[in-house]
C-alpha cells in the first residue's frame, strides 16, 4: 500500500518550531514520531501498532493529509458514497478547515477508533498553522494497537442529511464492534447512509 505525498498539499512531518497555545501550554513541540508499524487487524481493516514503548502524554504522531474546505469535503463524500467506500480518513478541524488523508497522508490514517483510547488528538498552533497531533493518553506498550476516540458528529447541515437519506440505503454494516463495545458511538447498523458518512468525520472543532 503506497500513499503520494505531495510536500505542498500537505500539512507537514517535519519537526518544526512550536509555538504552544497559551491555554494548553505544555510545552511538548512536535518532535519525532514514535516508530510504528501498519497492520492488517482482524475486524477493522488496516491499523497501527506501536512498535516501541510510548509514554504518556507523548507526541505520536502528526495527523497530515489534503487541506480541503466544506465544499471540496461534500464532494468527496458523494464520490465515496458512490464507490461504497467503507473507510473514512477526514478530519474536521474548523469552519471550511478539513484535513483529508483519503489520498495522501501518514500512518495516522490507519489510527482506528477506540471509546477506550490509548492517543487523543489535539489541535495545536504551529507558526500560525493549525496543525494536528496525536499524543499518548497513557503508557503504549510494544505492539499495542493505537486508537483515538473519532468524536462523530451529526451533520451540521440539515438540508444535506435529507438529500443523502433518500438516496442511499446499503447493505448493514455493523462496525466497531471490536475496539467499542460500549455503547457510546450510537451508529445505525441498517442503513449505511451519507448521513452515516457525516459521522466517519472526526470531530475537533472547538
Ligand atoms: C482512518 S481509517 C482507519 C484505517 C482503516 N481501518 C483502514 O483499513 O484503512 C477509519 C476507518 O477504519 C474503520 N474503523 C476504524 N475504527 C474502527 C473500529 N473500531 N471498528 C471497525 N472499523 C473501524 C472504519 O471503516 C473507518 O471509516
Amino acid at each position: 500500500m503506497q500513499l503520494k505525498v505531495d510536500a505542498s498539499a500537505v500539512t507537514t512531518t517535519q519537526p518544526v518550531k512550536v509555538v504552544v497555545p497559551a491555554v494548553k501550554c505544555s510545552n511538548k513541540p512536535f518532535r519525532r514520531e514514535k516508530k510504528i508499524e501498519i497492520i492488517k487487524t482482524q475486524q477493522c481493516g488496516w491499523g497501527a501498532i506501536a512498535l516501541e514503548t510510548i509514554g504518556k502524554d507523548d507526541f505520536v504522531i502528526e495527523f497530515v493529509g489534503e487541506v480541503i474546505d466544506d465544499a471540496m469535503c461534500e464532494d468527496r463524500l458523494l464520490d465515496m458514497r458512490q464507490r461504497r467506500d467503507q473507510n473514512f480518513y477526514m478530519c474536521k478541524v474548523g469552519k471550511d478547515f478539513v484535513i483529508d488523508a483519503t489520498f495522501k497522508g501518514n500512518a495516522c490514517r490507519f489510527f482506528n477508533h477506540s471509546c477506550q483510547p490509548n492517543c487523543r488528538l489535539e489541535k495545536w498552533q504551529v507558526d500560525g498553522k493549525t496543525r494536528l497531533g496525536v499524543f499518548a493518553s497513557q503508557t503504549i506498550k510494544v505492539g499495542m494497537p493505537l486508537t483515538y476516540n473519532y468524536r462523530y458528529h451529526k451533520r451540521e447541515n440539515p438540508l444535506s442529511l435529507v438529500v443523502y437519506l433518500e438516496h442511499i440505503c446499503l447493505e448493514p454494516v455493523v462496525i466497531f464492534r471490536n475496539l467499542c463495545p460500549s455503547a457510546d458511538v450510537v451508529m445505525d447498523p441498517y442503513c449505511y447512509s451519507t448521513a452515516f458518512l457525516a459521522f466517519q468525520l472526526y470531530r475537533l472543532v472547538d
